[in-house]
């Protein structure tokens, strides 16, 4: 790892979740989950299909209501906060399925971004022309969604967020339909906005890439945590193998 994308050595919580609930009925989507995410670390999210990862995220930005618990950001209870208020505080995030506006090009996408600044203090401050830059749009400004594969869609996407210049990035599976140059571009980004004291929470299936990416993963099952810790120490955790990465990653997963 190079020295520009070391983590910060910062202990202040960004997001803190307190027994975190979410139920459509009788299924448990997020069924009481404890956290606290420290200003300037990458946090990542596995767990199988299902196990609530989206779930949370949206709980997060507000977008479904929690059934229990509470969930703060700097320490502002976002109970009591109308979801449209949550790009002010500094919450950017990332689709699982890209959600741009087909109409507008690229640059005009990203300007919607910038026209939702956040000017929070401990934000990561990011042009349109940066933003643009930094996820390598370049030349592609003026072209519209549909004319562009769907990784480069995707790194839009990633573009957007950074222009309302987030103090707390979410980004739901970044990678998908990204080739392996693409995704280890975007993990390097990551890192980069990390050492740059951005905050970040990650959901991703590519576990190589999360394991490389993440300071430390919270491991979900069933909607409840079944593991957290460092990637090492979550790849090598049994629940976590039994639930999600097979044996496989026992003796493969590196020091990290
Ligand atoms: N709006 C909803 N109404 C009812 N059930 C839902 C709703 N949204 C999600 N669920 C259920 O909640 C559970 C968790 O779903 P969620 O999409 O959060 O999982 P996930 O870990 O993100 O899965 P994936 O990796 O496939 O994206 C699943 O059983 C899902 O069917």
């Amino acid at each position: 790892m190079s020295a520009t994308t070391e983590a910060p050595q910062r202990t202040d919580v960004v997001l803190r979740g307190t027994d975190v609930a979410v139920h459509f009925g009788g299924v448990k989507a997020v069924d009481g989950l404890s956290f606290a995410l420290e200003t300037g670390r990458i946090f990542g999210i596995l767990g199988p299909n299902g196990s609530g990862k989206s779930t949370l995220l949206a709980a997060i930005t507000r977008l479904i209501p929690l059934t229990r618990g509470r969930l703060e950001i700097d320490g502002q209870d976002l109970g009591a906060l109308k979801p449209a208020k949550l790009a002010g505080l500094g919450v950017a995030r990332t689709f699982q399925t890209v959600r741009l506006q087909q109409e507008l090009t690229v640059r005009e996408n990203i300007q919607l971004g910038a026209d939702s600044r956040s000017t929070r203090a401990g934000s990561v401050r990011t042009g349109v022309d940066e933003a643009i830059a930094r996820t390598g749009l370049q030349g592609l400004e003026e072209h519209l969604p549909g004319e562009l594969s769907y990784g480069t869609q995707r790194r839009v996407e990633i573009a957007r967020a950074l222009a309302m210049s987030p103090r707390l990035l979410l980004l739901d599976e970044p990678t998908a339909g990204m080739n392996k140059t693409e995704r280890a571009e975007i993990s390097t980004l990551l890192r980069e906005l990390r050492a740059e004291g951005l905050t970040q929470l990650l959901v991703e299936h590519d576990v190589q890439m999360m394991v490389e990416t993440c300071d430390h993963i919270l491991a979900m099952n069933f909607g409840k945590l079944i593991a957290e810790g460092t990637p090492g120490q979550v790849v090598r955790n049994e629940a976590v193998q039994d639930a999600y990465l097979g044996r496989k990653w026992r003796d493969n997963a590196g020091d990290r």
